[in-house]
């Protein structure tokens, strides 16, 4: 281990879940929890244009975006030089938070965590796995392997559902699971001095050799921006085109309708809104214009024709 990495293991929290399950929101509000206590967050997002990091940064804490990529296939040589960076830093950090993109296997991540340089300087606290109460697909394969790898699952969205679809949802968690499972109805329930500080049980069957699922033979992504503002009529027509094949929208906006405004477009399952937001621009970027990312299963989203009603709207 090299002399200028600390000596006890920054605790280490990986959120996972599927494309749009609340993951960002949650880790929004722990950022915020975590008064006095200096955090350090590294997100995955699939896309180049980083729009977790735009919303994470809003929290004034050190907010490192991986971009491009998923962190438990082709980034975890970007993950383990990021780690070693935010390390490196004086005075260290009390915590670091792992958001894993949305289509990430947890065992990948976990097992990079186990990296032989880095084993000493960080430990892997807990695994956190996002659960939308209201949406989820309890055939998907990867929807499931992320529980399984769960120390805590936190519902999300439990205000859309009712008590006895909440009931169904916690019955089928405890089911799927053959050790504890925290599930918490909102992350301000999960006790701090759990999330850091007290190693949980290792996760079975971690080895360094998994097998990693193949992230990009199964989703594909399109990235949208325009310079200028664009006219939300045609934004709505051009998007409903092609939402129903979409598993997540989201990004920033201008329109010509609202000048001096920006929104945050976010499109999840059925759902899709629009707010307001004082949020800054991904990357350098300015504030004005439009930075979109969509992704869908590449069996359901024809990214070509998506980009193409995309590209409509700046004629319109
Ligand atoms: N009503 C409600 N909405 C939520 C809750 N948690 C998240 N959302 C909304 O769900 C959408 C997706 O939330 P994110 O936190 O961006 O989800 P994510 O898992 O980080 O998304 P990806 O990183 O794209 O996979 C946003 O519009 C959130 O405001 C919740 O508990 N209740």
């Amino acid at each position: 281990m090299d002399d200028d990495l600390p000596a006890d293991p920054v605790p280490v929290m990986l959120v996972t879940g599927v494309l749009g399950s609340g993951k960002t929101t949650l880790i929004n509000h722990i950022l915020n929890a975590a008064a006095g206590r200096r955090f350090a967050a590294i997100v995955n997002d699939f896309g180049a244009i980083n729009i977790d990091e735009a919303i994470l940064s809003a929290s004034g804490r050190s907010v490192i975006g991986l971009k491009n990529g998923c962190i438990c296939c082709s980034l975890q040589g970007d993950l383990l030089r990021t780690l070693r960076t935010i390390l490196s830093h004086k005075p260290r950090v009390d915590g670091i938070v792992i958001e894993a993109s949305g289509i990430s296997d947890p065992r990948g991540i976990v097992a990079a965590l186990f990296d032989p340089v880095l084993r000493d300087a960080v430990g892997l606290d807990s695994v956190v796995t996002v659960v939308d109460a209201e949406e989820h697909d309890v055939a998907d394969g990867l929807w499931r392997t992320q529980i399984e790898a769960a120390d805590f699952v936190v519902l999300s969205k439990a205000d859309r559902v009712s008590d006895k679809a909440l009931l169904g949802v916690r019955t089928l968690l405890h089911a799927m699971r053959k050790r504890t499972v925290f599930v918490v109805r909102q992350a301000a329930d999960i006790p701090f001095d759990i999330l850091f500080g007290n190693p949980p049980e290792q996760i079975e069957g971690v080895e360094a050799s998994l097998p990693l699922h193949p992230a990009g033979e199964r989703f594909v992504k399109l990235e949208w921006t325009s310079e200028g503002p664009v006219s939300l009529p045609a934004f709505q027509s051009g998007v409903q085109s092609f939402a129903a094949q979409l598993a997540r929208g989201k990004g920033f906006l201008t329109l010509r309708e609202r000048p001096g405004e920006r929104f945050l477009f976010q499109l999840v399952g059925t759902r899709a809104s629009l707010l307001p937001t004082t949020l800054p621009a991904p990357g350098s970027g300015p504030g004005s214009g439009v930075q979109l990312v969509f992704i869908g299963r590449e069996d359901r989203f024809d990214a070509r024709l998506a980009k193409a009603a995309l590209d409509a709207i700046r004629l319109a």
